[in-house]
């Protein structure tokens, strides 16, 4: 806040006369436009047909029947068809209708038939999981959904109105609603009264840094035209937060009328880190199998020159490069995983891609005050300047707690605020305090400040006003008129209660001679001030967070704790935690300042506990940390979280987090978060390596028969299997991966964090997809031999009956073998994945024996010798396999980089 910043005057906004219902003007449903004409509050009011006393429930009730739900637009999920549409933009969706185009021009309607039933059972496959998982979440939105509180009347003759809580969806347009820090603006709103008002408009305007927003007094020009929509100061819009201070404001535009909905629809949310992995090898794959029609032309025009006779085949390899379930698989394993956490847990994963960065989260920085302690804080005792108690201490403290409450109407007291009112009703030597005094002016408690001021009337002192400011000690101590060994005294003895785990306030106060009409105080006023004392405040621990941050460390995750309170309370309750912050030096603020950003990203990395971060440097201390390299999560409540919830890969918050955070958040605890920590990052992890797994095995093995086909189309004289025959085997197989969203991990896979690297993973993908295509030349040779003898169709229905139930074969032993390494593999009953081997290994040695083997051109009557040497093949292959995986996987180890094979660390689509 500037130095200059007004504290505002009591009384200012508008007059509490008038609100006149005006049914005519109220039939009008408040568009969006009305915003701009809606400037005076008076006329808004009257417009709106409502008052400064708010609604009558009865008319209330009456305007969410004709206006409808206030629902925010993230809440409109979007339906079937449009879920399916939205699966068609997919690249591989894209390429694969070019291909079936491509099909249809040469004739061969057979492939393209079996490509557009490949595309449509992938859309509703991944449709339906999607839906699915929206469906579960729904379920317990309920439990996260904002309340807001709303000025209503019982009815008419009712004068005064009550303040209650309601949902946010049943606010109607004229309601009139009270917003403080932390709170969600849930509607587009115009402001009748405003007290050190802060808010962050980000989704509207993307605009990082946050704005004053206030109510201009009856002297100043009303904003001209040219001033932006979302700078004008008297309005806030639904979808920004509330920073600092608090207001009072007139609901004008609910649901799809808020401005957020209208730009709701243009809009197209970011990519996450486990998007941008999944994004760039899928546009490797994509431009790979561009190539490879054009690659198969050429190869054939150069050997045998068929000319277009072979595009067909060409676009069938490219088909088989396509892993078209990807999409499926990937939507079904993040799906299930939620599912079951929503189901088992009650955990929301409100954006499924975060479940796959919390298995890759390497560090968790926690937030202290409510996160790790139960913010429930009782005073303990209030002394004097010399040590003493000292009862004048905490009646100021009340004083200024009460008047900031009551002046800045905030709608909920913060938990130091209600300790302290709480502690001054029960004293007796403290009787009194609530009437002595009248509040003038208060700025409400804003984090980066650490204060909140109060001004009241000097009792029997006409003209003279007494300033009550209590804070952080450092920041009170700062702005009292104090020697410096004084000021030194006094913060060393803070430091010494707050080692003993104490929360400190500082009280100070000013007497100042009342402001000339017109004439407000500023922040300049809470200089020079008389420092009253100190509060001592105890909170307790809360009792899981021990036990659940040690299973994290054990897991591979570092925890680190940033807190705006004093270092030595935050040092103490790091002891009892068990985390060692002295290890690790503790870092300041003023420290923090000091570093540059590549600084910063190196202490970050080394400490374990941030003091007096203000909500900048808790964001600046994630960015930094995600800068090294890391995948941070946040775990936050309050206010002062937010900026680092939103820099963090993944935001978690407890389900009584404000309103803001839980809307920030991408995962919300609907318990105690300690209680479902532990499996929460284990279902992570479970995700990240079904992922992993599936695209190994999917990738490689497509890669492989690509390569092997374009090479047998420059040896041989026809092509080594038919189209129709490549798009079956391709389907058996699709359909055999489809068990990757159901497959189960052993311990040791979870014990470490499990990105998705698309580097790591591309690189397998060329060694194992080249390996394979060795095995596929091996066959091909085995196969050459056998059928010289027979002449023609008859010999080219042999080969492909052959590398048909070898390809097969092969596709099985890579399910199994490239899942994970031997010791992450579930021990027990053999799970899905196995058996959908096990039938596909079946399906390829059997099929070309049945009626259908002949319908697709396929004649099985390789000799006994054939079969042995196919099974030599397939014997070596799995050996090959065998070698290579333990080998990669050490290498993989050794390099601290993983892809679920070995343990690793690092950030997720993020590394080249
Ligand atoms: N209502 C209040 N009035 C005056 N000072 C306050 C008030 N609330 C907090 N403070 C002071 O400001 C400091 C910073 O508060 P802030 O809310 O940023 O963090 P915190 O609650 O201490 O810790 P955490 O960041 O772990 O939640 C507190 O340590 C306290 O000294
Ligand atoms: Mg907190």
């Amino acid at each position: 806040m500037p130095e200059t910043a007004p504290l505002c005057r009591d009384g200012e906004g508008p007059p509490g006369t008038g609100g006149v219902p005006d049914p005519a003007a109220a039939a009008d449903r408040p568009q969006a436009g009305a915003h701009l004409a809606a400037r005076a509050p008076l006329t808004a009011l009257r417009r709106l047909g409502t008052g400064p006393r708010g609604l009558t429930e009865a008319e209330a009730e009456e305007r969410l029947a004709r206006y409808g739900e206030n629902a925010p637009p993230e809440w409109h999920t979007p339906s079937l068809p449009r879920r399916l549409l939205r699966g068609v933009r997919d690249p591989f969706t894209a390429v694969l209708l070019c291909l079936a185009a491509v099909s249809t021009v040469v004739g061969s309607l057979g492939t393209a038939a079996v490509i557009a039933v490949l595309v449509s059972v992938s859309c509703l496959l991944r449709a339906g999981g999607e839906l699915r998982a929206d469906r579960s979440v729904a379920g317990l939105r309920a439990l996260v959904a904002g309340t807001v509180t709303v000025l209503r009347r019982a009815d008419a003759a009712d004068r005064e109105p009550e303040s209650r809580e309601v949902p946010v969806g049943d606010l109607v347009p004229g309601d009139v609603i009270r917003l403080g820090p932390g709170d969600l603006v849930p509607a587009d709103v115009l402001l009748l009264r405003a007290t050190g008002l802060v808010v962050h408009q980000a989704p509207l305007t993307g605009e990082s840094q946050p704005l004053a927003k206030y109510v201009a007094g009856p002297a100043e020009p009303p904003p001209d035209g040219d001033t932006r929509l979302f700078e004008q100061p008297q309005l806030c819009f639904q979808g920004s937060s509330v920073v600092a201070g608090s207001c009072t404001a007139v609901v004008l535009a609910t649901g799809a009328d808020t401005r957020l909905a209208a730009g709701h629809r243009h809009r197209r949310p970011a990519r996450s880190g486990y998007e941008r992995s999944v994004h760039r090898v899928a546009w490797n794959l994509v431009r790979f199998m561009l190539l490879t029609p054009p690659l198969a032309l050429a190869a054939d025009a150069a050997v045998s020159g068929r000319g277009v006779e072979i595009l067909p085949f060409a676009v069938t390899v490219a088909v088989s490069l396509t892993p078209e379930m990807l999409p499926v698989v990937m939507t079904a394993v993040l799906a299930r995983n939620a599912v079951a956490l929503a189901r088992d847990r009650r955990v929301i994963v409100r954006r499924l891609p975060a479940l796959h960065d919390l298995g890759a989260m390497d560090v968790l920085c926690l937030d202290k005050t409510g996160t790790l302690t139960e913010d429930r804080p009782v005073v303990d005792r209030a002394v004097g300047p010399d040590g003493t108690p000292d009862a004048e201490v905490l009646r100021w403290a009340a004083v200024n707690a009460l008047w900031t409450l009551q002046l800045a109407e905030t709608p909920v007291p913060d938990a130091l605020d209600e300790a302290i009112l709480r502690a001054a009703a029960a004293r007796p030597e403290v009787a009194g305090w609530d009437e002595e005094h009248e509040g003038v002016a208060a700025v409400p408690f804003d984090p980066a400040r650490r204060l909140s001021t109060a001004v009241v009337r000097t009792p029997g002192r006409l003209g003279t006003h007494t300033l009550v400011v209590k804070g952080a000690v450092e920041a009170v101590l700062e702005r009292c008129a104090l020697e410096e060994p004084e000021r030194e005294a006094l913060r060393e003895r803070a430091a010494r209660w707050a080692d003993d785990g104490l929360r400190l306030l500082a009280v100070a106060t000013a007497e100042r001679p009342a402001p000339a009409p017109g004439k407000n105080y500023g922040t300049a006023d809470e200089r020079g001030l008389t420092f009253a004392g100190l509060v001592a405040l105890r909170d307790t621990l809360t009792t899981d967070a021990p036990e659940a941050l040690r299973a994290l460390r054990d897991k591979g995750v570092e925890v680190k704790v940033l807190t705006g309170d004093h270092p030595g309370t935050a040092e103490r309750t790091c002891r009892e935690l068990g985390l060692d912050p002295a290890g690790g030096a503790v870092l300041t603020a003023d420290r923090i300042d000091a570093l540059d950003d590549r600084q910063l990203a190196g202490a970050a990395q080394r400490a374990t506990l941030f003091a007096r971060c203000t909500p900048h440097h808790k964001a600046r201390v994630v960015a930094a940390l995600r800068a090294a390299g890391r995948t941070t999560g946040f775990l936050g409540d309050g206010v002062n979280d937010l900026a680092a919830l939103r820099a963090a890969d993944v935001g978690l918050c407890p389900r009584d987090a404000v309103a803001t955070v839980r809307e920030s958040a991408d995962v919300v605890f609907g318990e105690r978060p300690f209680a479902a920590l532990d499996e929460t990052v284990t279902a992570g992890r479970r995700s990240g390596v079904s992922l992993a797994s599936y695209l190994r095995v999917a990738l490689s093995s497509n890669f492989g028969n690509a390569l092997a086909m374009l090479v047998a189309v420059l040896l041989f004289p026809f092509m080594p299997m038919l189209p129709a025959q490549v798009l079956l085997q391709n389907l058996f197989f699709d359909a055999a991966q489809l068990t990757f969203a159901f497959d189960r991990h052993g311990p040791a896979a979870l014990r470490a964090p499990a990105p998705l690297r698309p580097g790591e993973i591309l690189r397998f993908v060329t060694v194992f997809g080249v390996l394979n295509a060795a095995a596929d030349m091996a066959t091909f040779a085995v196969l050459a031999a056998t059928v010289r003898g027979a002449a023609g169709e008859a010999g080219q229905a042999l080969f492909h009956a052959g590398w048909f139930t070898e390809n097969l074969l092969t596709q099985a032993m890579v399910m199994v073998l490239l899942r994970t390494r031997g010791r992450h593999r579930h021990r027990g009953r053999p799970g899905p994945v196995a058996w959908a081997a096990v039938l596909l290994a079946v399906t390829g040695l059997l099929l070309p024996l049945t009626p259908l083997g002949p319908a697709l051109g396929m004649v099985p009557a390789l000799t006994p010798v054939s079969y042995a040497l196919l099974a030599a093949v397939l014997g070596l292959y799995g050996a090959a396999l065998a070698v290579a995986v333990r080998h990669y996987g050490r290498r993989l180890a050794a390099g601290r980089a993983g892809i679920g094979l070995a343990a690793g660390r690092g950030a997720a689509g993020r590394q080249p």
